[in-house]
């Protein structure tokens, strides 16, 4: 989930959550083969580009048998595209027998997403929070992780309101950010602070200034008894970081306006590759 959105300076955090995304890779002798369990994207773009980004960087000419696992909906806001490149480069890396680093598997990572034109400013800290667990803000320009930290999931619950409605990825500019760079900055102070749930709040606002999304389900989560809740990526979804004994009433309030909700705790643990899951 998104603490401070990339887009109107280049810094961007994120928290991990305990969603899981996962992928398998076979190397075969030619083609692409791609099954898709659980949430079915309705395209391969990105499929295709992390195939292309690994098979170029390892010198592999032959094809892919991949499977992919995914629980959340696509083009919400909710990071997939970035959680599922890590998926995909690091299985088919490891398929090949080799063993990235945690910044090779991000480096590639980002060029595919880019590459399939699923991300505006590389989202780098949501492909790094989705890889390394808690918190991280990186410097999406530059290309670097400037922090990583676990945080504190004790008695606390992050719930996801999923309305209708997609965003699609390339409609989005980075100027419509510019008149809210103030107050992204302001945010990126507070999340520096470890005031995570505010800087989320202060940026799902500067979200829905820039890009017209609907900011009401955030607050009425906040008016509900959320610590923090904003537009989470570009949306349209919400993330509301909540007290886990008031976790119940939260997520019926926003079931009850509309929104689909999935529960969830703050993730620490990284990512793993090579392993029996
Ligand atoms: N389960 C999946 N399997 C394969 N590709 C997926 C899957 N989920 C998402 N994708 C790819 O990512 C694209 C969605 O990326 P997009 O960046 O628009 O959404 P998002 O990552 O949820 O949003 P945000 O970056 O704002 O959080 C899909 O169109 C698809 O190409
Ligand atoms: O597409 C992108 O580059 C981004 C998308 C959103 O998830 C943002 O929250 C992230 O900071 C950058």
């Amino acid at each position: 989930m998104s603490v401070l959105n990339a887009a109107a300076t280049g810094f961007g955090a994120a928290i991990a959550i305990s969603a899981r995304i996962s992928a398998l890779a076979e190397p075969t002798d030619g083609g692409l083969e791609v099954t898709f369990e659980g949430v079915d994207p309705g395209d391969r773009r990105l499929v295709e580009a992390a195939a292309s980004v690994v098979s170029g960087e390892l010198g592999w000419t032959g094809g892919w048998r991949l499977v992919i696992r995914s629980e959340l909906p696509p083009r919400k806001g909710l990071k997939t595209s970035s959680a599922v490149s890590n998926a995909l480069i690091a299985s088919m890396c490891s398929a090949l027998g080799s063993d990235p680093s945690p910044s090779d598997v991000l480096r590639m990572s980002v060029l595919a997403s880019r590459m399939a034109n699923v991300t505006v400013t590389g989202a780098l800290d949501d492909a790094g929070a989705s890889l390394l667990g808690g918190f991280v803000m990186a410097d999406n320009d530059s290309g670097t992780i400037e922090v990583r930290r676990d945080v504190d999931p004790e008695g606390l619950e992050v719930l996801l309101g999923i309305p209708a409605g997609e965003l699609e990825k390339s409609a989005v500019s980075r100027e419509a950010f510019a008149p809210l760079v103030p107050a992204a900055l302001r945010a990126r102070d507070l999340a520096l602070e470890g005031r995570y749930w505010d800087a989320m709040t202060v940026n799902g606002l500067v979200v829905s200034a820039a890009l017209g999304v609907d900011s009401v389900p955030a607050a009425e989560a906040i008016r509900a008894g959320a610590l923090g809740a904003g537009i989470t990526g570009m949306g349209p979804a919400i993330a509301a970081v909540v007290p886990e004994d008031a976790a119940e009433r939260i997520a019926s309030s926003l079931a009850r306006a509309g929104l689909m909700v999935m529960r969830y705790r703050l993730e620490n643990e990284p990512g793993v590759w090579n392993a029996e899951i």
